[in-house]
């Protein structure tokens, strides 16, 4: 199910998600002692990473990792893994650790095998999912437009796969909804009046093959925190 929290200035969600998600790191550390998180890429979290890095947390025992990666090199302007170092590993969170998804030049099973285990071993469940999505109701790199939508829906399926979308650039890997569906607290960040429009259509249906994003909107399971700001 969701819940929506609607701010009127794109600065105002920043600070409150990144406050929020302050607080469930801290409780997540002095739980277990450390405490994961994964974050979008895409063009809407820059503001909250930066809200984010700035504040005082326990970042050396606070692991970050993407919910999906383009596979293209990090220093390609289309890296989610470069928006993730150059806006959220700054300032105070210079001391986190980073989970790499970009692994090597090409991505092959046993990159996959190799980063399922470690995931298992050291990030999953995450504490944390900030989900974004595209006007196509893609979340992650969950693609309608995909072959491999079925199984990135799927419950029996690994914590990491490859996806090649039909219609969006580059091969991708991302975590599966069986994975993401187990973070302890999951968020939606969205901006704009389109995306409004988008998760209107999202709420109104139920086919999550045509629009992923309705996976987390409707399973009862899952609490989705929507933050959208126009
Ligand atoms: O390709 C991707 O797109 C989505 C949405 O991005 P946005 O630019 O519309 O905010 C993003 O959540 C995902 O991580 C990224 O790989």
């Amino acid at each position: 199910m969701y819940q929506l929290n609607e701010f009127t200035q794109r600065s105002e969600l920043d600070e409150a998600l990144a406050e929020n998600v302050a607080q469930l790191l801290i409780q997540a550390v002095k739980q277990k002692g450390k405490a994961s998180i994964a974050v979008s890429g895409g063009s809407t979290p820059k503001g909250f990473f930066n809200a984010l890095s700035q504040k005082d947390l326990p970042w050396q025992d606070i692991t970050i990792t993407l919910a999906d990666e383009r596979w293209v090199g990090i220093d390609s302007d289309d890296s989610n893994t470069r928006l993730v170092h150059e806006n959220l590993l700054q300032n105070k969170a210079v001391n986190a650790k980073f989970f790499h998804l970009k692994q090597g030049d090409e991505l092959t099973d046993e990159t996959l095998a190799d980063l399922n285990l470690a995931a298992k071993s050291s990030i999953l469940p995450l504490d944390v999912l900030i989900l974004g999505m595209g006007e196509d109701g893609h979340t992650a790199s969950l693609f309608p437009c995909s072959e491999q939508i079925a199984q990135a829906l799927s419950s029996s399926t690994a914590p990491l796969l490859k996806v090649v979308p039909q219609t969006a650039p580059y091969q991708r890997i991302t975590f599966s909804f069986a994975y993401l569906k187990q973070s302890k607290n999951t968020f939606l960040h969205i901006s704009g009046t389109n995306k409004h429009a988008v998760l209107e259509q999202a709420i109104a249906g139920n086919d999550s093959r045509a629009m992923p994003i309705r996976a987390f909107l409707q399973d009862p399971a899952i609490d989705t925190q929507v933050y959208w700001a126009e």
